[in-house]
């Protein structure tokens, strides 16, 4: 498969250089040349099909044969060695919990991913790539752990200071070995702005091979679609009208979602539900297209100002803005709506919502209130104990840890303070 350039001035790509390279040249993000429905006995048969049968048979068109059939079996296989869940809360909303993997967010999933895509591809390398990350929270931990020790791969994880949970924060800057965390004095979007800017640097990629792990990365953003196809299949016999609510920063998941459906899978809706940082809700409405600096919230992934995806979701819809109006509604709440809604979880359902889900939830009711036919899944994107003190304060009672956040419980922090371009230039060069 060939990817082109959404700025559209820069050569087609193989699957191969877009990993390698993650941006293309023209600073535009890829977009896949082709995307072929799946047959309709794939989805009529997916109950007899495990998750790396699905997450293959739906990913493989993006990929073969750059990646033989054999070997990309493989990395699906290990790639989703743990548990996607859809948890009913009533007859309507329910949850798709997307926190069992390592870093307990939904990032591992696509990390996992691309850590063996590129893996691959630089087995007969002897040239070092460097992998560069911005993270507003779970990024940096899942692309941490899943790159830690992976033969000729340096990554480097940029992180605005002060604005990540302790977990995450530790998640990010205790593995040591081959990744290197920057602690940014700025916002989530000041981290992005740099790292894009890097790729754009001569004095830089002449010198070394820099690839990008954020979504951005197709190997990285593609993968998400597995998720909304394991959902379907849980959901798929006993609700009709499945829509996702999915909680929204950089808009790479639902992006994602918005491929599988055009796959064939039959969602009936899309709501990208926000915290104040709601550039999109608001484009919705106005049909401006406004970004504004990112806003603190308990949300913190999700603290984007400047969404990276947004610009492959106007390509899926080709622009046209009541068609997207059609698929996606959007919504954003405030943080003591988000505590509201963590309570309200708790105390209905006796479930542990994290800021993050409790957003997707809101998003969920907010939607049902025009629609009350729809079942509508709120995707559980992190466990709620990587902000223990907000979930532990809003719901007034201690939470067990769970092991994976447990082994960085101790560990110390290892990272180095930047606050320009300038210093992250000079820190690569070292
Ligand atoms: C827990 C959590 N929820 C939601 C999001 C937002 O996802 P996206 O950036 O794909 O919109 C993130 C960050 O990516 C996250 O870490
Ligand atoms: N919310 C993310 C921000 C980066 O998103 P990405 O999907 O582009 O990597 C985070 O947790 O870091």
């Amino acid at each position: 498969m060939n990817y082109y350039s959404l700025n559209k001035q820069a050569p087609k790509s193989t699957f191969k250089n877009a990993v390698i390279k993650g941006l293309a040249p023209d600073k535009g993000l890829y977009f896949p040349e082709s995307i072929s429905p799946l047959p309709k006995v794939f989805f009529d048969t997916i109950d007899d099909k495990s998750y790396s049968e699905i997450a293959y048979e739906a990913i493989k068109q993006f990929i073969l044969p750059e990646i033989p059939e054999e070997v990309l079996k493989t990395i699906v296989e290990e790639t989703l060695s743990f548990e996607f869940p859809v948890v009913k809360l009533n007859e309507n909303i329910s949850t798709l919990e997307l926190f069992h993997g390592p870093t307990m967010a939904f990032k591992d999933v696509g990390a996992r991913f691309m850590a063996r895509c590129l893996g691959y591809f630089n087995q007969d390398n002897n040239k070092e790539v460097t992998v560069l990350v911005a993270t507003s929270g779970d990024t940096g931990g899942a692309v941490a752990n899943g790159f830690l020790g992976v033969k000729g791969v340096n990554v480097v994880i940029l992180y605005p200071s002060g604005k990540v949970s302790d977990i995450q924060e530790k998640q990010l800057t205790t593995l040591g070995q081959n990744i290197k965390a920057l602690e940014v004095n700025g916002t989530f979007d000041d981290c992005q702005a740099m790292v894009k800017t890097a790729f754009l640097d001569n004095a830089l990629t002449s010198q070394m091979q820099l690839t990008s792990a954020n979504s951005i990365n197709v190997a990285r953003w593609l993968p998400q679609l597995f998720y909304f196809m394991f959902a379907y299949k849980q959901l798929h016999k006993t609700y009709n009208n499945i829509v996702f609510s999915v909680p929204s920063g950089n808009f790479g998941n639902v992006c994602a979602g918005m491929m599988a459906q055009q796959l064939g899978l039959p969602i009936h809706h899309f709501i990208a539900s926000n915290n104040v940082n709601n550039v999109v809700t608001r484009y919705l409405i106005s049909q401006l297209y406004e970004p504004k600096p990112s806003i603190q919230t308990i949300s913190n992934a999700m603290d984007v100002g400047a969404p990276s995806n947004f610009i492959r979701i106007q390509e899926i819809y080709k622009n046209q803005f009541e068609v997207l109006k059609e698929n996606l509604s959007s919504y954003s709440f405030t943080d003591e709506e988000t505590k509201e809604a963590m309570l309200e979880i708790y105390n209905q359902y006796n479930y542990v919502a994290d800021p993050h889900g409790a957003v997707g939830y809101l998003g969920c009711k907010s939607y049902l209130k025009e629609n009350p036919n729809a079942h509508c899944v709120f995707l559980e994107t992190a466990h709620p104990t990587k902000f223990l003190d907000v979930v532990e304060d809003v719901i007034d009672k201690k939470q067990p840890l769970p092991k994976q956040i447990q082994s960085v419980m101790g560990k110390e922090k290892k990272s180095t303070v930047i606050s320009t371009y300038e210093d992250l230039k000079a820190f690569l060069l070292e």
